[in-house]
């Protein structure tokens, strides 16, 4: 059994009228209420609060003057205040992370009266002396901010509810509101000062995010002398952690890995220094590197969801129901080859119960795993030939093709489009969805927002893997269009062909890839996981007992 950390201070100081015993180690700060009289309050219980050290945001000398009273103060100390000089300061406040529901947080405070000065001055620079041990915690954030994201709420989220959470952690922040589209990426591929900076901000939405990520991993790259054009290139992670104010339409990135989207939870996440390794896939084309993704890569109806809403951007989020609403009832569905290859000797599989959370034992095993494998380069891991038992190959038609690096859980799907799977596995699920009818789909689509299995379904399979390809049909059929023509001109060519004969009733050929909200603009790709590329000042969805143990105050 683990000993108690012994106390570095103990001192019996007042919270308003009541006496506490209030007491520091390494690893928590306590105060508990002093046992009263069992003449006087025989049935009382004592109550003790206890928080981590690690989850102390700040401590500070309250500003008090000796000649007003003190609403808490019952009078008992104050001849040694009237010793002291006007602006004598004998309290303290300690802000710290307080769990509220639905893996919120919020930061509390609690003010403590000393019976002297020098007291109050030991409790103050002892508190600040365990806080400097944390050198995770950020000192200086790099923050870029789209005021356009989401409902356009980015610059006052950032103002009212985070930029006063910063400073009173002492954080010092370097704020950059974007100007245009890629502003932040470009920002970060040429910045100078990045090795003075403890991490980056990113306020808006998951393609914000997605940004941030490709002028980091770019950056990274490019510093390693590494080409991005190579798929097989091992990638090198990078060092600067992320945090997420959610200020976007989906935030699947922020709520899939803090388990809610609320500005104040993810600034203090970042406070605390928070660390969440995240996987990153890489998307080719024919040696061309196109883009990265970190949640959903999604041709068919999210591709098509993504292409129509970005014509309704003016409507907010509210453009992806109407969008999601048209393409359900538009059905269209699509010919193409996946080949992929299955992760082996992990653990875990897309169908289990168990969750991805704070600590993953799946994520730690299969991370372990992966780095292994990636040290003795595995040729079979690389090898084009479709019939050498690994890769495997399905030709179909498909209404979807999902692959989710993470969950994608999001408010419009609190369990998202691949419940099981992992933040930092090395791998990613790739979703099938058959040809079915429309009721079958909605029937799938449906499963994402209540309990029941959306993949325990006829015409959906879902394959955990390290890489996969997919080709559309007629890029097979037309070595021409495949070798010559950007998709763009391909997809405009068959639209052309469908409007010269519109008897033939026949669907669009191509769908387009949705990338993390963001569309591809090559329908045959080549994807990649690399394991743990990118960190968050995150730790994962935290089991929701620990909102019932350290929400509340124990009673003792
Ligand atoms: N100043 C700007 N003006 C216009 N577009 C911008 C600006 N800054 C960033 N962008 C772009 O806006 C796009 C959308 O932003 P963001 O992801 O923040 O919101 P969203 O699309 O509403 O949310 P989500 O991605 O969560 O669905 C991003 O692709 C980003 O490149
Ligand atoms: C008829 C009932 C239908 C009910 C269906 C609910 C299914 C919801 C699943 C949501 C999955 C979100 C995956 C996340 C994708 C993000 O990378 C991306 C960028 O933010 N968002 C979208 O593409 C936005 C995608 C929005 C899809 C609707
Ligand atoms: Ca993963």
């Amino acid at each position: 059994m683990d000993r108690p950390a012994r106390p570095l201070l103990v001192s019996e100081l007042r919270v308003r009228n009541t006496a506490y015993d209030v007491s520091l180690s390494r690893s928590l700060f306590t105060w508990k209420r002093r046992a009263p009289s069992p003449v006087y309050h025989p049935f009382r219980p004592s109550v003790c609060h206890s928080v981590p050290v690690s989850e102390i945001i700040s401590v500070r000398e309250e500003e008090q003057d000796s000649h007003r009273p003190n609403d808490d103060d019952d009078g008992s100390w104050k001849k040694i205040r009237e010793g002291e000089g006007k602006d004598c300061r004998q309290a303290f406040t300690v802000s710290y992370v307080e769990r509220c529901r639905q893996h919120r947080w919020r930061c509390a405070e609690v003010t403590f009266t000393c019976p002297d000065r020098s007291l109050c001055q030991n409790w103050v620079s002892s508190v600040r002396e365990q806080l400097a041990t944390f050198t995770s915690r950020p000192k200086c954030l790099l923050v870029y901010i789209n005021p356009h994201g989401g409902k356009r709420q980015g610059k006052r989220i950032y103002q009212q509810k985070v930029a006063p959470l910063f400073a009173q952690a002492s954080i010092i922040t370097h704020v950059i509101v974007t100007e245009h589209a890629n502003h932040a990426r470009d920002h970060l591929r040429t910045c100078t000062e990045l090795k003075l900076v403890d991490g980056v901000v990113c306020v808006g939405g998951d393609g914000m995010f997605s940004e941030i990520v490709h002028g980091l991993v770019w950056r990274t790259q490019l510093d390693g002398g590494i080409d991005l054009n190579c798929p097989d290139e091992e990638l090198s992670p990078c060092s600067l952690r992320i945090g997420i104010i959610p200020a976007g339409s989906t935030d699947c990135i922020c709520f899939a890995t803090v388990g809610t989207n609320d500005p104040v939870t993810s600034a203090l996440h970042i406070i605390v220094g928070d660390s969440q390794p995240m996987d990153v896939c890489s998307v080719h084309h024919n040696n061309t590197f196109l883009r990265y993704s970190i949640s959903l890569l999604g041709y068919g109806f999210y591709g098509d969801v993504l292409t129509d809403s970005e014509r309704k951007r003016w409507m907010g989020p509210a453009r992806y129901e109407l969008s999601g609403l048209k393409m359900f009832l538009t059905h269209h569905y699509y010919e193409g080859t996946v080949s992929y290859l299955p992760a082996k000797g992990i653990v875990g599989t897309p169908r289990d119960a168990a969750r991805c959370r704070t600590n993953c034992v799946v994520c730690q095993h299969n991370g372990q795993k992966m780095s292994e494998r990636a040290m003795k380069y595995e040729p079979d891991e690389t090898s084009e030939c479709e019939d050498d038992g690994e890769w495997r190959t399905i030709r179909g038609k498909f209404l979807a093709i999902n692959a989710a690096s993470m969950s994608c859980a999001c408010p419009r799907s609190p369990k998202g489009l691949s419940p099981a799977a992992h933040l930092a596995d090395g791998t990613t699920d790739l979703i099938l969805v058959r040809k079915c009818s429309r009721f079958s789909f909605l029937r799938h689509l449906l499963r994402h927002t209540n309990k029941d299995d959306q993949f325990d379904l006829n015409f959906v399979e879902v394959h955990r893997v390290v890489r996969f390809r997919f080709a559309p049909r007629h890029c097979q059929s037309d070595s021409d269009l495949e070798l010559d023509l950007p998709e763009s001109s391909k997809r405009q060519i068959f639209s052309q062909i469908c409007r010269d004969h519109p008897a033939c009733g026949c669907a669009p050929a191509y769908s387009s890839w949705n990338c993390d909200g963001e569309i591809l603009t090559h329908t045959a790709i080549d994807v990649r996981v690399h394991c743990r590329l990118i960190k968050l000042f995150a730790r994962g969805i935290e089991e929701a007992q620990m909102f019932e143990e350290l929400g509340n105050p124990c009673s003792v």
